[in-house]
């Protein structure tokens, strides 16, 4: 039983209920801890409530009885989000550039750290173009690309699959390791469960606003009572 005494947990959430309506809680009792270096995969079905949890997390809704603390030296936290959000009028670079000055990011740095992964995501060509006219996949790798620049303690991750090819996958999967290895903690909602089941060291299944099941993928085959079953099938059968 990890009690989170012997690592500091960098992400501590307990969500009592919340919701978008006064009285109308869309979640509850939902407590999960994010340890340094671990990624937790937050997953469920479609409107389950991940990304009003997600929301509620960070402090986005306006009705909801939540405690959350993030550790670590900085307290620094990197949210991704499923639908890109950026400035028509601002370049793929301005993005970035501006994104370093609000983290407070040396220039040298900056400079060294953008370039880094512009090419890391094959998107050195269109840096200089604004983002209204990137495909889908091309505006999910520029939030990615935001999210690694902070270099933050905590990121969190909604759904980051939709859209990227393999190779982009890859390459986010590949920096996100980094980023674990480096002492980073990674919340990360997803549907795509076949790379959850290999990359999550925890779960935590959510369904109708409640957690379903959480753990290693062992504690949730015993919850599922589906010894050696795919995380799929157990999310099939707690779902
Ligand atoms: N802006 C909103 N206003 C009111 N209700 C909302 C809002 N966003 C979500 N909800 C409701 O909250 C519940 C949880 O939705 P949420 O978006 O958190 O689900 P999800 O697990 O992220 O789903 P999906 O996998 O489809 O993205 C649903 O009943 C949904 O209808």
């Amino acid at each position: 039983m990890e009690t989170g005494s012997a690592k500091s947990a960098l992400l501590d959430v307990y969500i009592e209920e919340a919701g978008y309506e006064e009285g109308q809680p869309r979640i509850r009792d939902i407590a999960f801890q994010v340890q340094t270096g671990e990624l937790l995969g937050l997953i469920g079905p479609n409107g389950a409530g991940k990304s009003t949890t997600i929301k509620t997390l960070l402090g986005l809704l306006k009705h909801a009885v939540v405690r959350v603390s993030f550790g670590g030296s900085s307290g620094r936290y990197a949210y991704i989000p499923e639908q890109p959000v950026f400035h028509d009028d601002l370049t793929l670079w301005e993005h970035m550039d501006l994104a370093a000055a609000v983290y407070g990011l040396d220039y040298e740095a900056f400079v060294r750290e953008a370039d880094r992964l512009l090419a890391q995501f094959g998107m050195e060509q269109v840096k200089h173009e604004l983002p209204g006219g990137f495909s889908k996949g091309m505006k999910q790798k520029m939030m990615l690309m935001l999210g690694f620049l902070a270099g933050p303690d905590v990121y969190i991750v909604d759904e980051p699959f939709i859209g990227l090819d393999p190779r982009a996958t890859k390459d986010f999967l590949r920096l996100l390791d980094e980023e674990r290895q480096r002492g980073a903690a990674v919340l990360m909602s997803t549907h795509v469960l076949d790379t959850a089941e290999k990359i999550c060291d925890r779960f935590i299944m959510i369904s109708a606003g409640r957690t379903v099941a959480q753990g290693t993928i062992a504690d949730i085959r015993e919850q599922a009572g589906l010894p050696g079953a795919s995380l799929f099938d157990c999310f099939d059968s707690l779902t």
